[in-house]
């Protein structure tokens, strides 16, 4: 255990001096929190307000004159925005939410021998207090939901790890808790393994992670290689861990463990019964009679195995760890892959290695530091999404042609200059990775991993910012855009969707071997709806600039791609998100895209429905409002509160499908503006994005970029639909119809 935390009952106060702390941010957008200890670097390097807006400090930023319309709301909001932009040009921000990534972080660092500074130790701890439950002291899987297995038993031993007494009052009422749900004998798959590397949880206890399957042939269906890219990055580093049955040394911490984790006594618990035995809360993708049937044949193989494959196959695994580190410059793809990785090479390799101290320094990417506590964020940052948003926001609103908006533009550029990818990766056709050359990918360049729709968003922003403004430098070529178009056109699939990070590689079945209870669809890339649009919106906006560069494979893309669109819209007329929660944000994106082959309101039964649905779902306030639990079901649950967020997706996707209806927009403008702040900024509402159908995870960014751009664009939109009907009748004929959204999507088509 690190030292013992000497801290009070509750984490309600701060545990350290949040004047004391800076945000770096340096290397193409790398994000890093450091604590001055002295006055004296206090006072050479001032809090500002990036600073001060995250650790949840007055900015002192001023009230600005009343909005009197939607434009000037908008205007507002960007005064305020600015001001949050870094001085490298992107706007960084807190990517918190999921609950299962702080023990990772702390359980890793702690047998890999690494420690934390002190105060981020004690931010850690109160984190983990302010996430508590109140009622019965448990944590869920992320911020929003309910107390979980996972979330309690991993929360637990991280608080505890990090040094708070097993009697501290919040370890006890958490303690309660995880008994309550079975112990830790009950946790799911991704626990258990923790815990087994921890020492305090029997790897007899676990289903088989055998690294054997990377010897199969690339072409067999089951091979790794063909699993969405998230499942096979962290099950390589698990696999080789799991090969080696890697074991933290019995200590007092450990000892002590056993004793607090479980409803029985350790030692009396026959761990082969433990393996499905998984609490009924976490349960949300139980085990296949096929993931069952397979898990005994190689629990058989566990008992003989042969000892010149295994180490072969934990070659390999290691190998593969090896080239993600290289790629990624210790990033790694996300935080899991990053901590598992960070312990396997700190036990091959030591703690003199540079692989060690380079893992121990990009641990800090993932560690962000807010008004709460200190957390670990779902990824490196989500810099280049936000950018894309916000500087998109800006260009269709006008915003951007105000002489006061045109160096934070500039700067804005410049970012999305440096964040391009220029190469392939080191290690490329060995670690099965999709090409990247001319890819954007969601956070920095340096993570280096080629997203669909973050390459279509960044895209679509440089066009923006380069063609559609006169004051902007060329700074991205045209032979980079086309490596960008050439990205895209290689991820399309068959049935004319894009997934995230590559094509679909995989059979479906494939999902019958999930082996994280926990997680929906994970096994295999899918295809999205937001995915595709993001594509497909980009290529038509590039078309429109260079006519003649592959225009023929463009324009058989966007077909194929509307195809898919039509075929996964719901019954009931929306779109479900993956993304995003969850069918005002995936309608929003599916509009967009359909809009682009005039599909409207006035001219597509698909749009039409769409619209429908979304102004049936329109609360009386003029809002809308969903909850994560959407996502989970795949049908639309209500949110106890309209949501700023969400109810700017909706008024988007009314205004791509050109809805004649001014008297709905005019409504939830008027909310929006309602809840914005006299400074400009809008007040941090429910959590707005998702994750394998479960983890709820935070844009708070998007409260700036989408309602700034949806009311910069419903003021025109509204004044149209104004102009062509006479004030009164809010209503559109199918000529207003036209010129509205022509004038709305004048920048895009
Ligand atoms: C189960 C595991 C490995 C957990 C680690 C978390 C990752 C899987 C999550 C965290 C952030 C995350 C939701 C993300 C995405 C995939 C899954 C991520 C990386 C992507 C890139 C998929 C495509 C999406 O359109 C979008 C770009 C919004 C997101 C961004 C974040």
């Amino acid at each position: 255990m690190y030292p013992r935390a000497n801290v009070g009952p509750s984490g309600e106060k701060p545990f350290t001096e949040y004047s004391r702390w800076r945000l770096v941010v340096n290397d193409g957008g790398r994000h890093t929190w450091r604590y001055l200890r002295t006055d004296e670097e206090c006072k050479a390097w001032p809090q500002n307000e990036v600073d001060k807006y995250w650790l949840g400090l007055e900015t002192g930023l001023p009230d600005l004159p009343p909005a009197k319309d939607a434009f000037e709301a908008a205007r507002n909001g960007y005064e305020f925005y600015k001001h949050l932009q870094s001085h490298d040009g992107h706007w960084p921000g807190e990517y918190g939410g999921p609950m299962f990534l702080l023990p990772g972080l702390v359980i890793g660092s702690y047998i890999a021998g690494m420690t934390f500074k002190e105060e981020e130790r004690l931010e850690m701890i109160r984190y983990l207090f302010n996430r508590a439950h109140p009622e019965d002291g448990g944590w869920g899987i992320h911020v929003e939901g309910v107390s979980t297995c996972f979330g309690t038993g991993l929360n637990y031993v991280a608080l505890r790890v990090l040094g708070v007494d097993a009697d501290h009052p919040v370890c006890v009422k958490a303690r309660a808790c995880l008994h309550k749900l079975g112990g830790a004998a009950a946790i799911p798959a991704w626990g258990k393994f923790w815990l087994s590397l921890l020492n305090v949880y029997d790897w007899e206890g676990n289903n088989p992670v055998p690294p054997e399957l990377w010897l199969l042939p690339d072409w067999l269906p089951i091979h790794p290689h063909r699993w969405w890219i998230h499942t096979r990055t962290v099950y390589v580093p698990m696999s080789y861990l799991y090969g080696i049955r890697y074991t933290f040394p019995e200590n007092d911490l450990v000892r002590e463990l056993r004793q607090e984790l479980y409803t029985q006594d350790y030692y009396s618990i026959y761990w082969p019964d433990q393996r499905n035995n998984v609490c009924s809360v976490d349960l949300y993708s139980p085990h296949s009679k096929l993931f069952d049937a397979l898990a005994v044949v190689l629990s058989a193989y566990e008992q003989c195995t042969i000892p010149p494959l295994r180490a072969a196959a934990v070659k390999k695994a290691y190998d593969l760890i090896i080239y993600e580190d290289e790629n990624t410059d210790y990033q790694t793809l996300g935080p899991v892959s990053k901590m598992f990785n960070l312990v396997a090479r700190a036990h091959a390799e030591g703690p003199e290695s540079h692989a060690y101290k380079m893992h121990e320094i990009k641990r800090q990417d993932f560690m962000w530091m807010g008004e709460d506590g200190l957390r670990m964020c779902g990824t490196n940052g989500s810099q280049l999404w936000d950018l894309g948003f916000i500087t998109q926001a800006l260009v269709e609103t006008g915003l951007a042609k105000l002489d006061e908006n045109r160096e934070s533009l500039i700067k804005a550029l410049e970012w999305l200059d440096e964040a391009q990818i220029r190469d392939n990766p080191k290690h490329y056709h060995t670690s099965y990775r999709h090409t990247t050359k001319g890819a954007w990918g969601f956070s920095t360049k340096e993570q280096g991993y080629t997203v669909s729709d973050c390459t279509g968003e960044g895209l679509k922003a440089t066009m923006y910012l380069q063609h559609h403004l006169d004051f902007t430098p060329k700074l991205i070529s045209d032979r980079r855009m086309f490596d960008a178009i050439d990205v895209l056109l290689t991820m399309q699939n068959p049935s004319g969707g894009y997934a995230s990070y590559e094509l679909v590689r995989g059979p479906k079945w494939l999902e019958w071997l999930n082996p994280a209870e926990v997680f929906g669809d994970i096994m295999i890339e899918y295809l999205y709806p937001e995915c595709t649009t993001s594509v497909i919106t980009s290529l038509a906006i590039f078309r429109k600039i260079y006519p003649d560069y592959r225009s023929r494979d463009i324009e058989r893309t966007i077909q194929g791609a509307i195809k898919y669109l039509h075929e996964a819209q719901k019954p009931e007329g929306g779109w479900v998100g993956s993304w995003g929660i969850c069918f005002t944000y995936a309608t929003q994106f599916a509009l967009e895209s359909l809009s682009l082959v005039g599909e409207t309101y006035e001219t597509s039964n698909y749009s039409r429905r769409a619209c429908e649905f979304l102004i049936g779902k329109q609360r009386t306030d003029g809002g809308w409002g969903e909850s994560y639990k959407s996502c989970e079901l795949g049908a639309w649950v209500e949110h106890e509160n309209s949501q700023v967020v969400q109810t700017c997706w909706a008024v988007m996707a009314l205004m791509y499908a050109k809805y004649p209806h001014g008297e709905p927009i005019e409504r939830a403008v008027h909310l929006v503006m309602s809840r914005q702040l006299p400074n400009g900024s809008w007040p941090q509402e429910a959590i707005e994005g998702i994750f394998n159908k479960t983890c709820a995870i935070a844009y708070p960014n998007f409260k700036f970029s989408f309602p700034i751009w949806m009311l910069g664009k419903a003021h025109q939109y509204l004044k149209e639909l104004r102009a062509e009907n006479g004030v009164a009748s809010g209503h559109a004929n199918d000529k207003s119809n036209g010129k509205a959204g022509g004038i709305m999507n004048g920048y895009k088509h």
